[in-house]
């Protein structure tokens, strides 16, 4: 058993952001793209009506002291102005700018809300097309979260640091202007302002996406192992394995908080290197302003008005560059989303006609949906499946756990699969599904063979692989229960009745649970079934496996959890059921498929011998000797 490399390393990104995050971010806003502009030019005015407050009072008082030493005497619109004139320009200016701000950013919220949920959910759309092998090497923990705090440093992106980015933008870029409009001596001190806070902000970036990075990877290993913990709580505390668990979650969380902190000293750096530089800044221009109004270049209206803005341009341009890098977070968000949202599905995987994201992956159309949605290619109670020289191995690095097996199941035909433990039954049910890709070898149901891609052969039939699938159902080796009800454990199909699916339960055993009542069919189950026995889990498939009627039932040691008693009752009753439809039945009991029509011997992954029950088991009897019971 060759397992190394078996869990993927999680991808760690350096440098810029892809060009493709913004493709994504493009795509996400593409129903608000639009109206951007124009709510940016309603976000630029607000600000700019808000702002503009300051020249005025500028003006009112010059125009108070006017034709004093430093005040000036010149003529312009406001000459004339008088208190109750400033104070209605004042608070109309005010009122407006406030309306347009609060549009502004009641737009953004909604963009980022509608565009993260999007996002969200095409992302879903793709990783629930993941191939199986993605989910065996990648830790549940690692996708936890990206689905939970990735995500949530996307969501909380709208609310602030996009809409502060954007407001501040506008800030600065108004600054600027209403600098110039107060006196163009200080233009000079903004640009130098601007570009030292961006000298610093660059010599910082680098290091602190880095850190970001490093600490959304440091997060996974901790959620990882919390989850493993809480699946495995009974064992770990029946075999007494609790420090061990404690220790290694102490060390996850440990070095995540030793990321933290680099990361929180790489910020904190930045933003004290930045306080220096403004501070430095504000004193030169106090000194300077002084000296333009004794020298007359500027007047003390002037003077306040530009020290204002230089002032809050300070510490604006410092507020900017730490929401920029508060900006940079969600972008690493996106980066881990986006990575999942570009990687393959599995193959034959296509999104369905909902998706709205142009991804490298093929999107069917409404009509296609719905040719797949009503075909009744399966629909009927006849299918007989090929299997031709299959070949099979979990990865390139794995040793072969298939090897050139060619069967067939006819019509109605019931199998039985026998091998000793690793021998290749398990893994010969997913190869059937296409849940692992084949190394080589064909599958068909009636001659279709699922659509993976693949070169298309002349005279051979190809459909598309949920369709494939949907002729088969399945009990497996270990019975999988969804949180939800009852109901919606057996079918998601909305037109069976309540008497048809209690009619099914009831057959294979489960009165008790249902005792006559069609409200119990609204019994809520816990999340993988924890209130339940492992027999009654497996009823509860065996029924969803009954109402699904499909034309092949693979089933993979169905019935291992039932009492002898049980077992008895649920064959007899289910035998109705099952009546004409193709069966394969993965057995170690051997007493369970005696009376199939014929049984398959695996062994190391070669199908070693194919014939009667009676003579299959009796040649197996021999060789496994007294194992077999
Ligand atoms: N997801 C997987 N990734 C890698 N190797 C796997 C995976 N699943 C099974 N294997 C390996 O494939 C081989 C065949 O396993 P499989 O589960 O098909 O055997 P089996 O005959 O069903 O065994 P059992 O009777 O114990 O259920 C084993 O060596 C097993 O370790």
């Amino acid at each position: 058993m060759q397992k190394n490399n078996f869990i993927n390393n999680e991808i760690s990104f350096s440098g810029k952001y892809s060009s493709s995050i913004f493709q994504t971010i493009s795509m996400s806003i593409k129903l608000y793209r639009n109206k951007f502009i124009f709510y940016i030019i309603l976000g630029f005015l607000g600000r700019a009506f808000l702002l503009i407050n300051a020249n005025i009072i500028g003006k009112w008082a010059d125009h108070l002291c006017r034709g004093s030493l430093y005040c000036g005497n010149s003529n312009d619109i406001f000459s004339n102005f008088s208190f109750y004139d400033f104070l209605f320009l004042l608070l109309s200016l005010s009122f407006i700018g406030l309306f347009l701000s609060i549009i502004f950013r009641v737009f953004v919220s909604r963009m980022g809300t509608y565009s993260s949920s999007l996002l969200y959910d095409e992302t879903t759309l793709r990783v629930s097309r993941f191939p199986i092998r993605f989910f065996d090497t990648n830790p549940l923990g690692r996708i936890i979260t990206r689905f939970s705090s990735d995500y949530s440093s996307i969501t909380r992106m709208s609310g602030g640091p996009l809409t502060e980015v954007l407001s501040i933008t506008f800030d600065l870029i108004l600054y600027i202007i209403l600098i110039l409009l107060a006196s163009f001596y200080f233009f000079p001190i903004i640009l130098v302002s601007i570009f030292l806070n961006y000298y610093i902000y660059k010599l910082n970036k680098l290091k602190i996406r880095k850190e970001r990075r490093n600490l959304s990877i440091s997060r996974s290993p901790a959620i990882a192992h919390f989850a493993e913990t809480v699946q495995g709580a009974k064992i770990i505390r029946v075999f007494g394995k609790d420090s061990i668990f404690i220790k290694k979650f102490s060390e996850n969380i440990e070095k995540y908080l030793k990321q933290i902190k680099k990361t929180n000293l790489y910020i904190n750096l930045f933003s004290l290197q930045m306080s220096i530089l403004n501070i430095s800044l504000l004193l030169m221009t106090g000194i300077l302003g002084v000296w333009l109004v004794q020298n007359k270049f500027i007047t003390v209206g002037s003077l306040g008005v530009g020290f204002t803005f230089i002032l809050m341009t300070s510490t604006t341009v410092q507020v900017f560059f730490e929401w920029v890098s508060a900006l940079e977070e969600a972008l690493t968000g996106i980066e881990r989303m986006d990575q999942y949202l570009k990687s393959d599905l599995e193959e034959g995987g296509v999104l369905p006609s909902e998706a709205k994201f142009l991804t490298n992956h093929k999107i069917l159309s409404k009509k296609e949906d719905n040719d797949i949605l009503n075909s009744n290619i399966f629909k009927l109670d006849n299918a007989e499946i090929t299997i031709d020289n299959v070949s099979l191995r979990y990865s390139e690095n794995l040793p072969f756990v298939l090897k050139n097996v060619s069967f067939k199941v006819k019509n109605g035909e019931k199998i039985g699969i026998i091998g000793k433990t690793g021998s290749g039954k398990s893994s010969l049910i997913q190869a059937i599904f296409h849940l692992y890709s084949l190394y080589e070898g064909r599958i068909c149901i009636n001659n279709y063979e699922a659509d993976l891609g693949q070169d298309k052969k002349e005279g051979y039939k190809y459909i598309d692989l949920n369709l494939f699938r949907s002729a088969i159902s399945f009990i497996s080796q270990e019975p999988t229960i969804f949180s939800g009800t009852l109901r919606e454990n057996f079918t998601t199909n909305k037109n069976m009745s309540d008497d048809e699916i209690i009619y099914v339960a009831k057959l294979v055993g489960l009165g008790k649970m249902l005792s006559n009542d069609k409200k119990s069919l609204d019994t809520f189950l816990q999340e993988k079934g924890s209130d339940l026995s492992l027999g009654e889990k497996q009823l509860i498939c065996m029924t969803r496996c009954l109402l699904k009627n499909s034309p092949i039932i693979l089933m993979d040691e169905a019935t291992s959890s039932i009492d002898p008693y049980s077992e008895e009752i649920l064959v007899s009753a289910t035998k109705k059921f099952l009546q004409g439809k193709t069966q394969i039945i993965v057995a170690h009991r051997l007493s369970t498929i005696e009376d199939c029509d014929r049984v398959l011997w695996l062994d190391s992954g070669k199908l070693i011998m194919d014939g009667s029950a009676k003579s299959v088991l009796n040649a197996f009897k021999s060789f496994e000797g007294t194992k077999i019971h």
